[in-house]
């Protein structure tokens, strides 16, 4: 079996991964708070970390994979009221969309997706767990978690408490005993959602929902833990103090983080309001074409989104598909075949997922591909359609790859600027990008004709 190299946060480098069961390899991903529609920057871990599923099924028999969806937090009352829509109504319309957004990008679904609202009784018990074990105290109708009782507090973010409380905005509240001190509970007013609780009614600090539903789902000590960069602190920092105090175990052996999508040098985000929405974007671009744009860099560098990525992602995956184009004869190759141990997809994707150096070994197919004699290209495109399957690409068939939103929608404009770019590369001897912009216009009916004044075309 490959072995598989995985960057720890904790550590600071590259380890070898090795499950702690390798019978029921776990893994959990922080997901969304539902209360708007999310942005393609929010879809890099999801489609970052469904590549390593991808990646862990091909090596393990069994992996458990979770991701959340956060159903109460003070966003989402704030965004129930302002609609004036009951905060159910909210939460379940937009983890619908968040669903569905994520299965047009190609994401398999996780084998659990807990609700935290389906969890406060183990937040509660787990809190009851800190407070006996000496880690957290109830003050005024709250509960926090005491983090000078952890000596390691901080080894994830690599800060100490005075930078901390120097770098971050922590509430200094009356009732915390150390201003670096964090919320397990919190009161809940009459207007607000609330639960009964031996501290009173109240709601869950956002922390501990994670910790609660990867105890009920995966156990005590988890072997991947993954999200953005920006969840190392506090969410991350604080959902290893609450583990590993409440279960006296390392709480999660890797931890891994994604770099963030950027737009002119700035994190993408919602507070800044550079944010392109997933939902608008597949108006404009095959799912595909968005996951393809996000795999094209690893997943810890930072991603610079724009137009262009996405025109870039749409040109290439057009080339690879091509290579796949009138050849349904593979069928039968494609169910027989393996992939080998030693295939060079496998081996980048082992190497910390390097999804940049896999996508140039799927050029390489593609064009052995293109190149090969008849009896040889079933085989090659069985290869070919198994290596790009482990990033969850070319998985359509090629003929509707090159039909979809194009039949008789282009004006004359757009077939000039495609005649014009296929003539381009032609002269750059790039003909696998010539041959698959014929296809694309003949896929909307166009029909194209060499002479020696030029190409001419012509409607079907
Ligand atoms: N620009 C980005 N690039 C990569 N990942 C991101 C980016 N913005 C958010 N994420 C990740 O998306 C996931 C969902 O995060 P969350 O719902 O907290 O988004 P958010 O922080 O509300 O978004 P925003 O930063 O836009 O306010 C997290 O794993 C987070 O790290
Ligand atoms: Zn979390």
């Amino acid at each position: 079996m490959p072995t598989l190299h995985l960057h720890n946060t904790l550590t600071g480098r590259k380890d070898v991964f090795t499950p702690i069961d390798p019978e029921r390899v776990t893994m959990y991903v922080c997901g969304p708070t539902v209360y708007n529609y999310v942005h393609i920057g929010n879809a890099r871990p999801v489609v970052a970390f469904d590549v390593l599923f991808r990646l862990l099924q091909r090596l393990y028999p069994n992996v458990v994979y979770a991701r959340n969806i956060t159903d109460i937090d003070d966003k989402i009352i704030t965004a129930a009221r302002d609609n004036g829509e009951p905060i159910e109504a909210l939460t379940g319309r937009f983890a619908e969309a968040f669903a569905d957004d994520m299965a047009a990008l190609g994401a398999l679904p996780p084998s659990i997706v807990p609700h935290a609202t389906d969890h406060v009784g183990d937040m509660v018990a787990l809190i009851s767990t800190l407070i006996d074990k000496g880690h957290a105290y109830a003050a005024e109708g709250h509960v926090l978690f005491a983090v000078q009782t952890m000596p390691d507090y901080g080894a994830l973010s690599r800060r100490s408490l005075d930078d901390m409380l120097a770098g971050a905005r922590v509430e200094v509240a009356p009732y915390k005993r150390y201003a670096g001190d964090f919320v397990l509970w919190k009161p809940s007013n009459e207007d607000q959602p609330g639960w009964d609780s031996p501290w009173g009614r109240g709601r869950p600090g956002w922390h501990i929902e994670c910790t609660a539903m990867i105890a009920r789902h995966l156990g005590p000590l988890i072997d991947i833990h993954g999200g953005g960069a920006d969840l190392i602190f506090p969410h991350h920092e604080n959902e290893i103090a609450q583990g590993s105090c409440a279960h006296g175990t390392d709480y999660v052996r890797y931890w891994l983080h994604n770099g963030y999508i950027n737009i002119d040098g700035e994190k993408m985000s919602k507070s800044l309001g550079n944010f392109r929405l997933v939902r608008d974007l597949l108006g404009h671009f095959p799912g595909e074409v968005l996951r393809f744009a996000l795999l094209s860099a690893h997943y810890r560098s930072p991603l610079n989104f724009s137009e262009e990525l996405l025109n870039q992602a749409r040109a290439t995956l057009d080339g690879l598909y091509y290579a796949l184009l009138g050849r349904g004869d593979a069928v039968s190759a494609e169910a027989d075949y393996q992939l080998p141990d030693d295939h060079p997809v496998l081996a980048a994707l082992c190497d910390d997922l390097n999804t940049p150096e896999a996508i140039s070994a799927l050029h390489r197919l593609a064009s052995e591909l293109n190149k090969a004699d008849a009896a040889d290209k079933p085989r090659r495109k069985a290869e070919l359609l198994a290596a790009a399957n482990l990033m969850g690409l070319l998985q359509q068939d090629a003929e509707s790859w090159f039909h979809q939103g194009k039949a008789g929608s282009l004006d004359a404009d757009a077939i000039e600027a495609l005649i014009a770019e296929r003539t381009a590369a032609k002269s750059a001897r790039d003909f696998a990008r010539a041959d698959a912009i014929r296809a694309e216009l003949e896929a909307a009916d166009v029909i194209l004709e060499d002479t020696r004044e030029g190409t001419r075309w012509t409607r079907k």
